[in-house]
């Protein structure tokens, strides 16, 4: 490889279609090795600049280490608060569901999702639970998250090294007392933040459309660039219906479709410019 080319640890889990124009570097580097892979190349081609390591990339394929980081964050300043919503881990035996639920005292509904993301479709197929009973028809391993209502909006924050962009998205509707006590059963919900469209323009009640507020935003992205040790992700964030100012983190993304981010042309050529201009800096003068 040339000197001066850089190549971006993409996620190779994730569709081509969803991914940036680097895809083209890695493409070569498939299957379940590809952690490996980047490993040898790198060890190879030390000029080579590997903007995020395949270990840190990796801990976002389980949505359980993924959300460790946020929790353990406890950002509660000024600006507001954001947790995640509380879940539980079921890694075997869905029959004791119900008693595990129960026990943990997590409030309904629930959200299932599947616990390792491996690319497939099937580790994205979501299921809402109004009771907990119907939950041992599901097939672990599981995360179980309490339903956050959050009017229907969702916060996709993209993160490009230091920049921070956010746009709104559709996202799935409240669900009522009255509805809760109607309904019993699980209930596959489709891939509603993928395909939907971007609310931004859409005619939404002010308190629901706000945008996080920018410090709290800067905060998280920092804390979470530090700990996740990655620098091109995103995080998906909801605000709880009838609040201000309490947010919860429920995804977060490596390598998101940055197609879908505002002005992601000019930040990204500012962000690699950076990263040569930097990798200049720190060579020895001659
Ligand atoms: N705890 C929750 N409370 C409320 N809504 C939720 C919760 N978890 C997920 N959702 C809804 O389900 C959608 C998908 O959830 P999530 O992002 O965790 O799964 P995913 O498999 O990564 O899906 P996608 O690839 O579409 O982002 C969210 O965008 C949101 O609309
Ligand atoms: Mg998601």
């Amino acid at each position: 490889m040339n000197k001066g080319i850089f190549f971006v640890a993409i996620d190779l889990n994730r569709p081509l279609s969803e991914q940036g124009p680097f895809d083209v570097v890695l493409h070569k580097l498939s299957g379940k090795d590809w952690c490996a892979n980047i490993e040898n190349f790198r060890q190879k081609n030390p000029e080579v600049t590997v903007l995020d390591p395949p270990f840190a990339i990796e801990h976002l394929h389980n949505r359980q280490s993924m959300l460790q980081d946020v929790a353990d964050l406890n950002l509660s300043d000024c600006h507001g608060k954001v947790g995640v919503p509380r879940q539980l881990v079921i890694k075997k035996d869905p029959s004791s569901i119900p008693y595990e639920v129960n026990k943990a005292g997590l409030k309904l509904p629930l959200v299932a999702k599947p616990l390792v993301l491996d690319g497939s479709a099937k580790s994205h197929e979501l299921f809402l639970a109004y009771d907990q009973f119907s939950l041992a028809e599901l097939e672990p391993p599981l995360v179980l998250q309490e339903f956050v209502n959050h009017g229907g909006i969702l916060f996709k924050v993209y993160i490009v090294g230091e920049i921070i962009k956010v746009v709104r998205r559709f996202s799935l509707p409240n669900v009522s007392k009255r509805e809760l006590e109607k309904v019993a059963g699980v209930f596959r919900f489709p891939r509603v933040s993928s395909s939907a469209a971007s609310a931004d323009d859409a005619d939404l009640e002010p308190s629901v459309a706000e945008h996080p507020p920018q410090p709290l935003l800067e905060n998280l992205a920092r804390e979470l660039r530090h700990r996740l040790g990655l620098r091109l992700f995103n995080i998906d964030m909801i605000r709880e219906h009838g609040t201000r100012d309490v947010f919860y983190v429920i995804d977060i993304n490596y390598f998101p479709g940055y197609g879908k981010m505002p002005d992601y042309e000019h930040i990204f050529t500012d962000f690699l410019l950076s990263l040569v201009q930097s990798k200049h800096k720190k060579r020895p003068a001659v």
